[in-house]
């Protein structure tokens, strides 16, 4: 590689040579036009001396010399006549661009004309005057002659207009409407002024009179200019008018009506009268600009109706029931065993009064998974007693999963659930056929599953407004994801709720890959719409929080407070999409197993999340949150404090139930779907619905197998910081895996655009921009040209592939 010294030095012998060059042009430029002045002096007795150069005897009249006389001799005698002073003026004019860079005429532009007037003109002058050689030079002389023999005198008089009128009809790009367009202005003009010369030689009407002397003002200039020269010719007229007062004094000069005789018809001036009354009309606008944004809405509404997000997808059918499973009838209500009633009633009863708590009324309530007896102790027991003696009586009444509520908040009576030794399956199939959740009006209704009392379970998930989900391995965790997924894909269209998958152990929600084109969100350019690597985790997350605060300007803009307000603004159309407003459709964010994540992320995923917990629930963001291993590494106090709303399985210990759930519970539950759930205040039991997978395939498949959007939900782009050290060559080298395919889409459409990358790869702007610029540096486009697209280099594919082939 060459020295950035020698590049310099080389640089500057360049521009060193480049103004001896500028020097020597404007020095030849001049003595070639004064060789030019002198000749037409002296060519008649200097024409025989320049043949003699080298006889120093031999001296020429020409101050230039010899050399001059020849000069004037060879490009006006013997070329193109006086024509030739082009050249001196056109070097001139050169050597002032290249000395100091100044272009005093648009050099290419006056070479252009030259070419075709240096042609031109010497015959055109040879045909005015003929055999004035000075005028036409030689050629121009020989050129006419030739024309003429060939053309005959009117042929070529013919030939040099029509070639003048063509050049003219090229250089000024004149069509018949333009030149009858001028023509018309001149015709106007004319007439003006023949009205102008009517004032002055017509008589005026009367009422005319009376307008010219009231507003003065309204008389033109250029109406005045003519009537100072007709006034001078007509001598009738000029008697008042004073030569030496200028024109703006006439003006307003009021004696030149004292001429004016009676009749007068005027036509112009009234034109030019109208000119106030067009600046009036300009206002307008204004007052059409005061509509209000309601009356705007209410228009469009008016003309197109509200805007309807389920529109684009408007044949979307909603799952039907008959996709989940009907457990056999007996299943899915409750099996009352009265025996079994009556001996834990008695086991009860004896336990507690082995330990002097006597017991004033028992009552059951009978649920799938448990029985809750609520007791009345006598006047006078302790509640902390019983609480204390919640094992021993579990172990009297030889049943896992007994808790005891001491007391049940609200009621002042104190719980014993004690498990059913025939659990009854809740199926999902019974839980969103109820009533309860096919009426309900929630944003996003969540069907747990059916509580102690054996009423389905239903809950607003942006209300709670996250979820943080427990449980040991094999206890649930995963049927209870499911069963959140699938009430929400009963209840809601595509349009309105977007999935964020991430599942670590890349089994679990694979299924829902079939809807990702109707309910699922990710990255752009991104193959798998369910995240399983933890790099992409990341940059979800990030994009995540990137759509959070776009979410949140948007609704700022809109004078809002939530996404339900916005949105309900947005269908109003009060809102403008051209301004960036668009619907904005929930986002739920299910992490299978949250534990992994934090496990080989740390605070990189932790971080994120819980911004996102803080903010994200006015902007309709939520996250769904499982892991198996409720340990307080993983569900840390900062991942805690945000979320509020908890479900815990079975855990094996009283510590994990502690981190889940802020006590005990968790761990005295049975499995199989028996859970907990709290929203911060009270634990409330239920037995998680079941859906199994094969009901999670065919709902997934009903709806995949709809038409659906052209693609996923696109998140915003995100990059990760660039790391220190980082330089252009390492980026070139770490080029975007679109690289090639982004280079081929250009190099077929011969298009460098940025929004055609986007639109054929489905990528964000960011990613986009950045494709381009790695694509500038391999040569593939040229530079960035402001408005207009970059030029593809590579002009077919055949040529990049080989270009990729050897980058
Ligand atoms: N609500 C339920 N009703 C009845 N049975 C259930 C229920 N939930 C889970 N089960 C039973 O428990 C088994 C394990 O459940 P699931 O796969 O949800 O556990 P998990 O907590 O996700 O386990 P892992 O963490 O290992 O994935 C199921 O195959 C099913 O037999």
């Amino acid at each position: 590689m060459e020295k950035p010294s020698k590049i310099l030095e080389k640089k500057q012998k360049k521009r060193v040579l480049i103004t001896i060059f500028g020097l020597c042009l404007f020095i030849f430029s001049i003595a070639l036009f004064l060789s030019f002045i002198y000749f037409f002096l002296y060519w008649k007795e200097d024409q025989s001396q320049i043949t003699k150069f080298l006889d120093k005897n031999v001296v020429a009249l020409n101050p230039m010399g010899k050399f001059g006389a020849f000069l004037g001799e060879f490009f006006i005698f013997n070329g193109i006549g006086i024509t030739a002073f082009f050249i001196p003026f056109y070097l001139f004019c050169l050597s002032i661009k290249i000395l100091i860079g100044k272009e005093i005429l648009k050099l290419w532009k006056l070479l252009s004309h030259a070419i075709f007037f240096i042609i031109w003109l010497p015959v055109f002058l040879a045909m005015i005057f003929s055999y004035k050689w000075l005028l036409s030079g030689l050629i121009g002389y020989e050129v006419h002659d030739y024309l003429k023999s060939l053309l005959g005198s009117v042929g070529t008089v013919f030939l040099l207009l029509l070639s003048l009128a063509v050049y003219f009809i090229l250089e000024f790009n004149l069509s018949m409407d333009h030149i009858k367009e001028k023509f018309n202005s001149i015709h106007h003009k004319n007439r003006k002024r023949t009205t102008d010369n009517s004032i002055n030689n017509e008589p005026f009407a009367e009422e005319n009179i009376y307008e010219k002397i009231e507003d003065p003002s309204t008389i033109q200039s250029e109406t005045i200019l003519t009537n100072t020269k007709d006034d001078i010719n007509d001598k009738n007229i000029i008697s008042n008018s004073d030569p030496e007062i200028n024109i703006e004094e006439r003006n307003i000069e009021i004696p030149v009506q004292e001429n004016i005789s009676t009749s007068f018809e005027i036509d112009i001036p009234k034109a030019e009268e109208t000119i106030e009354e067009i600046s009036l009309t300009i206002e307008n606008p204004e007052i059409e600009e005061i509509i209000s944004d309601e009356e705007l809405s209410k228009n469009i509404i008016d003309k197109s109706g509200p805007y309807d997000p389920k529109l684009e997808l408007g044949k979307y059918k909603y799952p039907p029931l008959e996709l989940l499973k009907t457990y056999n009838i007996a299943n899915d209500a409750i099996t009352i065993n009265n025996q079994e009633l009556e001996e834990n009633k008695n086991k009860i009863v004896t336990t507690l009064g082995n330990y002097g708590i006597g017991i004033s009324s028992i009552k059951a309530t009978i649920g799938p998974t448990v029985t809750l007896y609520e007791i009345i102790p006598e006047a006078g027991i302790r509640i902390s007693k019983i609480k204390n003696l919640e094992d021993d009586i579990a172990l009297s009444l030889a049943a896992l999963g007994i808790r005891i509520i001491a007391p049940i908040p609200g009621k002042g009576t104190i719980g014993i659930e004690v498990p059913n030794s025939t659990p009854t399956m809740v199926s999902m199939r019974s839980v969103i056929a109820s009533q309860k959740f096919q009426k309900i009006e929630m944003e996003l209704p969540i069907v747990f599953g059916k509580t102690i009392s054996n009423e389905t379970f239903v809950t607003d998930l942006t209300k709670m407004p996250h979820l943080l989900m427990a449980g040991a391995t094999g206890q649930g965790k995963s049927v209870g994801l499911n069963a959140i997924v699938t009430s929400l894909l009963y209840k809601k269209h595509p349009s309105e709720l977007k999935f964020v998958f991430v599942d670590p152990k890349k089994v679990e929600l694979t299924l829902y890959n079939k809807i990702e084109r109707h309910f699922l969100a990710k990255l752009p350019g991104s193959d798998e719409s369910i995240i399983t690597d933890t790099k992409k985790v990341i940059n979800t997350l990030n994009s995540l929080c990137e759509e959070m605060d776009s979410r949140y300007k948007l609704l700022q803009d809109a004078y809002v407070r939530n996404i339900k307000e916005y949105n309900e603004k947005f269908i109003q159309r009060r809102l403008n999409p051209e301004k960036g407003h668009r619907y904005l459709p929930y986002i739920v964010l299910v992490v299978d197993e949250f534990a992994d994540l934090i496990m080989t992320a740390g605070k990189e995923v932790e971080l994120p999340i819980a911004r996102l917990a803080q903010l994200a629930r006015a902007i309709g963001i939520h996250l769904i949150i499982a892991t198996q291993r409720p340990s307080v590494n993983v569900i840390t106090g900062m991942i805690k404090a945000n979320f509020p709303a908890r479900v815990a399985f079975r855990v094996t210990s009283k510590i994990d139930s502690r981190t889940i759930l802020d006590g005990n519970g968790a761990d005295q539950l049975i499995g199989k779907g028996d859970m907990l759930f709290t929203t911060g205040n009270e634990l409330i039991r239920m037995q998680c619905a079941f859906v199994d997978t094969p009901e999670v395939d065919q709902i997934t498949e009903y709806i995949g197998s709809q038409q659906g959007y052209p693609d996923a939900y696109l998140l915003p782009e995100v990059y990760e910081d660039k790391p220190s050290g980082f330089d252009s060559e390492a980026e070139e080298t770490k080029r975007d895996d679109l690289f090639a395919d982004a280079a081929r889409v250009l190099v077929s459409a011969q298009q460098g655009s940025t929004s055609l990358i986007q639109r054929k790869l489905s990528l964000g702007y960011n990613r986009a921009g950045r494709i381009m610029d790695q694509l500038e540096a391999a040569g593939i486009v040229g530079p960035f040209e402001g408005s207009k697209a970059r030029k593809v280099l590579v002009t077919d594919l055949n040529s990049l592939e080989q270009l990729l082939e050897n980058l």
